[in-house]
């Protein structure tokens, strides 16, 4: 009943899980520099400009809540990765 669904689902979670370990890895040199440079992860600034760009990607604006709740948990997620990142390079 639902197999050609969950095989779309499917197939697209493998592009987002390629996605998501790429940004990660930038992510990663994002945290190197910071630490270089003695810059805060937090940067609100940036993460309300990237909420901007993505809901103006979106063909339905009627998914602007959902993503922005999105983003807000890839990027503490991000940011906790930074955090434990830098901990272990300074260890
Ligand atoms: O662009 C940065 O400064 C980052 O650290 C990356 C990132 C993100 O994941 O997009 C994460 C934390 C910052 O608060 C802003 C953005």
């Amino acid at each position: 009943m639902l197999e050609k669904q969950r095989a779309t689902i499917d197939r697209i979670d493998r592009e987002l899980v390629k996605l998501f370990e790429e940004r990660t890895k930038t992510v990663e040199e994002v945290a190197e520099i910071k630490l270089e440079n003695n810059m805060e992860i937090l940067d609100s600034g940036r993460e309300a400009v990237v909420i901007e760009k993505v809901q103006s990607y979106l063909e339905d604006d009627s998914l602007k809540g959902e993503l922005a709740d999105l983003y807000e948990n890839i990027m503490r997620i991000s940011r906790g990765h930074q955090q434990e990142w830098m901990s272990k390079r300074n260890s």
